[in-house]
């Protein structure tokens, strides 16, 4: 296949349930390893249009192919084994044990004891269950966190290239869900997966999502990256859905990266001798909230972590130091040029894709870049 032939192609999408239109008009294209988050107030539809996609619902219009079928030629039993499938209330068989849950999908499709022993047991320390405490346990002796994980455990047992997500995380606590949140985020297996995820939480969202589809009644009110809808709201129902966390979203999506015009334009003079006294050296691909909590850290644990040049936040995201990063002196003595040096590279070629150079930075003039950043952002 092609790498740039969608996975997912929905085209048209209606369903009505009585006298509601429930999901209208809805079409979309996914790549491969793209996760798409679809988000709206309770009732709009995202739960009705997630299960067309895997036929729990058969639309009244439309169409839906996976990886270039049209899901009506194949039986929904053989579809659904192709297409991991995790729900809220997570649906483990409370008379199989952990392991046997996890089993059930390569089971049908006939894979043999050994591959399927080793794979459960592969996926389950993974997911940081480690196999023989949790195994043989029924779900009952789990914890609501624990069940999710292996819910997820078992969608990906057989390895679909496809999953398809329902409020996963929808019935734990804010800590655990939090927390669980971040390890799915960083787990290898899911990254390269493409997926569809349910959600009426924005934070999980914008965490999760390369694009969202924001619904309201049934209809798609904008489609697009978690950016372009915070900075380019398509109508005043995105914008109306955004207003109460916006900020703290705009600290969470910008990075470094981002800013470096606004803060090579600060010629403030303190700033300029904070930069020369008092250096943080900060990856560029760390976001603004990251920035902003390592510049008010304790200036010991600053000095550590710019000595190690990562910042502690943004230890699990930020890559290896660039090969644009200055030798240490030529930062030293001229921090200013540096950054100017940056932001000229960054307007002539874009953000740099995946080195991430060192960026030397105040939190006044963080601050103040923040604010120019997201002016600029937001004009039309
Ligand atoms: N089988 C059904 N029969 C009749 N109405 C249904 C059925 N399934 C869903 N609906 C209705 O369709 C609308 C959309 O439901 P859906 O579950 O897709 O919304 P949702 O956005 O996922 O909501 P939530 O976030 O509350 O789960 C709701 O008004 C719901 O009552």
């Amino acid at each position: 296949m092609p790498h740039s032939q969608p996975v997912i192609r929905a085209r048209g999408l209606s369903k009505r349930y009585g006298p509601h239109a429930v999901v209208q008009d809805i079409s979309f294209d996914l790549l491969a390893g793209e996760t798409l988050v679809l988000l709206g107030p309770s009732g709009c539809g995202k739960t009705t249009l997630l299960k067309t996609l895997n036929r729990l619902v058969e639309p009244d219009a439309g169409t839906v192919e996976v990886q270039g079928q049209d899901v009506r030629a194949q039986r929904p039993e053989e579809l659904r084994r192709g297409i991991g499938y995790v729900i809220q209330q997570v649906g483990l068989l409370p008379h199989l044990t952990v392991a046997e849950n996890v089993a059930v999908v390569p089971k049908l499709l006939g894979h043999p004891a050994a591959q399927i022993q080793a794979r459960t047991e592969a996926l389950l320390t993974r997911l940081h269950l480690a196999p023989e405490r949790y195994a043989n346990q029924y779900p009952r002796q789990l914890s609501g966190g624990q069940q999710q994980r292996v819910g997820l455990a078992r969608a990906l047992a057989a390895n679909p290239p496809i999953i398809l997500l329902d409020e996963p995380f929808g019935a734990l606590d804010p800590i655990t869900r939090a927390g669980i949140r971040r390890e799915f985020r960083e787990l290898d297996e899911l990254r390269q997966k493409t997926v569809v995820l349910v959600t009426h939480d924005v934070t999980e969202a914008f965490e999760l999502a390369d694009r969202i589809m924001l619904l309201d009644g049934g209809q798609v009110q904008q489609l697009g990256t978690p950016r372009e809808l915070l900075f380019q709201p398509a109508n005043d129902f995105v914008r109306r859905f955004f207003e109460a966390e916006r900020l703290t979203l705009q600290l969470r999506t910008l990075q470094l990266d981002d800013l470096l015009i606004d803060l090579a334009r600060s010629n403030d003079s303190e700033h300029i001798n904070n930069l020369k006294s008092n250096q943080n050296i900060i990856q560029s691909n760390v976001t603004v909230q990251e920035a902003l909590e390592l510049l008010s850290a304790p200036l010991e644990a600053r000095r550590a972590a710019t000595t190690a040049h990562k910042t502690p936040a943004a230890s699990s995201s930020a890559g290896a130091v660039s090969s644009t990063a200055p030798a240490s002196e030529e930062l030293a003595s001229s921090p200013v040029l540096w950054i100017q040096h940056l932001a000229n590279k960054a307007t002539e070629q874009g953000p740099p894709a995946a080195a991430s150079p060192l960026v030397p930075v105040t939190l006044p003039a963080l601050m103040a870049a923040f604010g120019q950043a997201v002016q600029r952002l937001q004009r039309p």
